[in-house]
Parts: structure tokens; sequence; C-alpha cells
């Protein structure tokens, strides 16, 4: 029986993908195996030794010790893509409210008084401070190409904007999705010279922290929108406010709202909804939850952030599986202690990504316990798992 913490509301969806005769799922158990959450920051939190893994039911895992759990040997999962869509039309709700004034415009509505036919009066004579820009007009930078990026760049496009785009470490597959409309940005300094808007979905990470600068928004012609629906942290907030008090930026579209930003005028503050649909909620849910129940029934890796991916089917037979530092002749010491144990090897995997390597072994017969110990043993192992023979 595996144990789940849940740190966060989990779809009942994706809590299904853990059959309740193999998982004890709940928000207060103690030792868990494996820890489901969404945006819950763990940084501060002393997760368990029983960890094995974490399953982060969203894209960003900014809220999650990932080197710590790397150097335990714990691989991180996440939902790539899952919520992109939820993402996306979030973003172009976001730009059609900032250029066509809706906020303010439905503020003035609101509180307009008087019969109907006051009310007639004041709206046909109050409209025109509201006059806004359409979208086919404008040119939008969209910074970050991936799950996210490539989804409001191509509706962007289809919406009759010029786009621009910035990524520097675009993935082959965002760039088979990616509309070939989307102009590239040699530059991010290119990027905001060019554009009305500019939206980001980069990750929160050193590379990326400020990135919408000061000197940035002053590449930008006057009127100019920007949308984080990405990271607080990813535009310099206070530099965005002071570039909305000079009236340089229009409008700042953020979901993650400040005590300062959330009481300025020209800010329209979301409270963190990007991936807030049931769809994405359940996608989300459903994707991590099958990793985390794969990597806890098989020692297989999908959409981990720290792993290689790693699949190997199961022949039957005992399964040992190996977390260790990416250097050289760890199989093999492994290997030789398995040989020493007199124990035969049905079938192995060996897969590596950065500074770790990860290793699923079928055996022909059963791992005493000090074999496991010896192999727990060899400097450079990270983590080490036995799972039992499947019929
Ligand atoms: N508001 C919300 O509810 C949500 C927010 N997010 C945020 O959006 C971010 C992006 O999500 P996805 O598109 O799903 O992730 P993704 O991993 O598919 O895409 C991120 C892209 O950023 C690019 N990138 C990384 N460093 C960069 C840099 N220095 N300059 C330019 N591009 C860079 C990567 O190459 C990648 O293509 C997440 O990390 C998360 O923080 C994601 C989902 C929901
Ligand atoms: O779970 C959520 O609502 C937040 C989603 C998010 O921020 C992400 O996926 O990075």
């Amino acid at each position: 029986m595996y144990k789940i913490l849940t740190l966060n509301n989990i779809s009942s969806l994706g809590l299904q993908r853990l059959p309740r005769e193999d998982y004890e799922i709940g928000s207060e158990i103690s030792q868990p195996d494996g820890i489901l959450l969404r945006s819950f920051k763990m940084h501060d939190m002393v997760i368990p030794d029983s960890v094995k893994a974490i399953g982060r039911a969203g894209a960003g895992v900014n809220n999650i010790p990932v080197d710590q759990m790397s150097s335990r040997g714990v691989p991180v999962f996440n939902a790539p893509g899952a919520n992109a869509n939820a993402v996306k039309e979030l973003v172009l709700a976001g730009l059609l409210m900032a250029s066509r004034n809706i906020n303010s415009a439905m503020k003035f509505a609101s509180g307009i008084e008087g019969d109907d036919a006051a009310i007639s009066v004041a709206v046909e004579a109050g409209k025109k401070n509201f006059v806004g820009s359409e979208l086919p007009s404008k040119t939008l930078g969209v910074i970050g190409l991936g799950a996210i990026g490539v989804r409001v760049a191509n509706a962007a496009l289809s919406l009759g904007m010029k786009v621009v785009g910035y990524d520097p470490l675009i993935s082959v597959q965002s760039a088979w999705q990616l509309s070939s409309g989307v102009e590239k940005a040699i530059s991010l300094d290119h990027l905001f010279t060019q554009c009305d808007a500019v939206t980001v979905h980069v990750p929160l990470i050193d590379a990326t922290r400020g990135i919408v600068s000061a000197e940035r928004l002053k590449l930008m012609p006057k009127g100019g929108i920007i949308v984080n629906l990405a990271r607080g942290g990813i535009c310099d907030d206070t530099a965005v406010l002071a570039s909305l008090n000079k009236g340089h930026t229009s409008t700042y579209v953020i979901d993650f709202p400040t005590a300062e930003l959330m009481k300025h005028p020209k800010v329209l503050a979301f409270p963190h909804l990007g991936a807030s649909t049931n769809e994405a909620e359940e996608n989300c849910a459903v994707m991590v939850a099958d990793s985390v129940r794969d990597f806890l029934d098989d020692g297989t890796v999908v959409n981990a952030v720290n792993f290689p991916e790693a699949f190997m089917p199961r022949n039957g037979g005992t399964r040992i599986t190996i977390a260790n530092a990416n250097v050289p002749n760890m199989v093999g010491q492994i290997s030789t202690l398995l040989a020493n144990a007199g124990l035969n090897i049905a079938d192995l995997l060996n897969k590596s990504r950065g500074d770790i390597a990860y290793t699923i072994i079928d055996l022909d017969g059963d791992i005493s316990e000090e074999t496991v110990a010896a192999i727990r043993g060899i400097n450079g192992v990270l983590s080490m798992r036995t799972l039992p023979s499947k019929a």
C-alpha cells in the first residue's frame, strides 16, 4: 500500500487514477511515499525521508525544492501542457480587457444611477472615455514559446495581430507547433522595441527574474500592455508601476497580485486564475497522478523535471531502480555487486539527464537485504527502490 499526501485540492478525476486497494490518499498522511500538490510552497516544509516522488498538478515547479529532491534521488513530476489552453484563454481575455478598457468601462456602468432614461443618457455620454483599439492593429511579443506561449502566439495571429516571439531554448516540439507566421525576435530588446503588448510565458528562474525591466519598458511604444500570467518576479513590478504612472505603459495584466499592484487603477489583477478551469484541473491531476503511479508501481519515469525519461516493460521478476550521480562506472559497480550475489540481470535500462542517472534492472531472482544495502552504499547512489515481482 502506497501513501499519498495531498497538499492542495487535487481533482477527483486524478485521484481516481490511484486505485484505493493500493493507494491511501489524504491531506493528513504521515510518512507518505508520494506527494501531490498544486501551488503549495514546499520550500519551508520538512519533506519526510519516506517520500519517493512528488507530483505537481500543473506546469511551474518554483514552489518545490527541486534541487534538494534531485540530491535525494527523488523525481519531481509536472503536467506539461495540461493547463496551457486555460492560460492561453485568460491571456486573450486580459489582452481584450486591456485594449477595450473593459474593466474601467464596467466600473463606470455599474456606478451609473437613475432610471432607464437617465442611464441611457449617461451611457451614451460616458462611453467616449473608454474608446479602445482593435487587436489587428497591434503587435504582440511572446516571451517563452513553450506549451502556453505557442498557443498564445498562434491564437493572437489568428485574431489578426502581428506576433513576434522570443525563446532561445525553444523545443523541437514547440517549433513544430508554432505557426510560421510568428516572427522571430533576435533579442529581448528587439522584441520590446517592436511590440505594443508583451506577454511572458517562461518559468521563474534566475535567468528570467526581472526580464521585463525599466530599460525594456522604455523600448516599447507609448501605451503598451504587459501581461504576466507566468509568475510574479518575471516582471520588475516597481518598474512596471513607474511606467504606468508615467503613462508610458497603459495596462499591467497580472495573475500574481501584491498589495501595491492591486490598488493601482491601471493594473488588472487576477487571483492566480490562469489554470483554474475544470478541464485544466482535471488534465493536470490525471497526468501527474499517472506519472506518480507509474513511478511508484514500476519505476517508470514520464514527465519528470529532474529525471531522464525511463520506461522498460516488466518481465515478471524483481525490479530494482537506482538514481545516482551521473559519473562513470556506476552501472559497473552495481552489476558487480549483483553478480557477486549470484543474481542474473534479465533486463537493464540506464538513462541520464544532467547530473542524474537512473537505472532500472529486472532480476531473475530475489535480491537480499545485504545486496540492497551494498548497492545503497556505493558512493554516488542517491536512492534505490526494490519493486516486487509482478505476475
Ligand atoms: N497562471 C497560471 O495559473 C499558470 C502559470 N504558468 C506559468 O507559465 C510558465 C510557462 O508554462 P508552460 O508554457 O506550460 O511551460 P513550458 O516549459 O512548456 O514553456 C516554457 C518556455 O520558456 C522557455 N524559456 C526558458 N527560459 C527562457 C528564457 N530565459 N528566455 C526565453 N524563453 C525561455 C523554454 O524554452 C520553454 O519553451 C510556467 O513555468 C508557470 O510558471 C503555467 C501554468 C498556469
Ligand atoms: O494549480 C494552479 O492553479 C496553478 C497553476 C500554475 O501556476 C502552474 O501550472 O504553473
